[in-house]
């Protein structure tokens, strides 16, 4: 699952006791459901809503978006009956939340045979973010900055300045290991405009797309995290260009003032890949 085969720019946190709510998501261009079990529920609704939830899912209707399940921590009273209840269930992964290191991937990889996701957000797991990212089951990371704020003590900040260590390490991390890679949550879901600029932001530092709590955030994750009709026309001129140039034998072109190497068709070629995976995710 990489974000060129599959794209990853919406993924929506949906309580898992929610009914409504689990009954909406069928309808909502997500890319991505992140069914929750874990803060989004109240501990004397846990074992319930692992009953709805598991309902929901047998039910189906819920396409070609990916489904992925958020657990509770192994290390609570409901985490391994969790795992236990998903044995068969038609989800594409589990969320694994307040992961430290890779013995906490070990840990759930024993008691499963889905792909692991991990929540990204404890000091421990970005000193260990590398080792998390290279453990065999793990296909994505997200991005947990209201945990991180609360673990830092720091405050929220528009710029998010004292979350970039931890974000760029993250990210740093999973690319080095092919890992997708998702941004935390917006918590003021009424406000577009700061959704629009955190959104903007992570796609700056090279997030895969965002996490999102309220149906009204998808359509701008959505448009952030897709290659814009310019980034798609101009990766088609530079791929133009540089074959071009190839058939004359020169190595280097230049497409509006800037040139254009071979690392650059790479960077154009998976723009190409990501509309096209958008397309075809419909
Ligand atoms: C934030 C909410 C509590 C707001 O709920 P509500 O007031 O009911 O919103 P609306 O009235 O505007 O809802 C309109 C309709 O949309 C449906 N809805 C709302 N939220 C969702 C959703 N997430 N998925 C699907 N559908 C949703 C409502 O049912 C309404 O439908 P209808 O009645 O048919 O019109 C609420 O949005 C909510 O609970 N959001 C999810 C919160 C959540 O999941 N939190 C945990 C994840 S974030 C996290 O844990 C962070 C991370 O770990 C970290 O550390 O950072
Ligand atoms: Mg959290």
């Amino acid at each position: 699952m990489t974000s060129t085969t599959r794209p990853f720019r919406s993924l929506l946190y949906i309580p898992g006791s929610k009914e409504r709510a689990l009954d909406k998501a069928r309808a909502l261009p997500v890319d991505a459901i992140l069914f929750d079990l874990e803060d989004a529920v109240m501990p004397e609704a846990k074992v319930e809503a692992r009953a709805t939830l598991l309902a929901a899912l047998g039910e189906g209707g819920y396409g070609k978006r990916a489904k992925i399940v958020r657990i509770n921590a192994l290390d609570t009273e409901w985490g391994e009956g969790d795992v236990a209840a998903l044995k068969g269930a038609d989800i594409d992964a589990i969320l694994l939340p307040k992961v430290n290191s890779a013995k906490d991937i070990d840990r759930l990889a024993a008691l499963c045979d889905v792909p692991i996701w991990a929540m990204m957000e404890t000091p421990l797991a970005i000193f260990n973010a590398l080792e998390i990212a290279a453990h065999p089951r793990i296909e994505g990371f997200v991005a947990g900055t209201n945990d991180l704020a609360k673990e830092l003590n720091c405050r929220t900040r528009p710029d998010r300045l004292p979350m970039q260590m931890a974000l760029q390490t993250m990210l740093m991390a999973a690319r080095a290991h092919g890992v997708v890679a998702t941004d935390g949550v917006y918590n003021q879901f009424k406000d577009e405009a700061g959704l629009e600029a955190e959104c903007e932001q992570g796609r700056d530092l090279g997030f895969d797309g965002k996490t999102l709590i309220h149906p009204a955030q998808v359509e701008i994750a959505n448009r952030v995290f897709a290659p814009s009709e310019a980034e798609i026309d101009l990766a088609r001129r530079q791929i133009e260009a540089f074959e071009a140039v190839l058939a004359s034998g020169q190595g280097v072109a230049v497409v509006d003032g800037k040139i254009v190497e071979n690392l650059h068709v790479e960077t154009a070629k998976k723009t190409l890949a990501q509309a096209e995976a958008i397309a075809e995710a419909g």
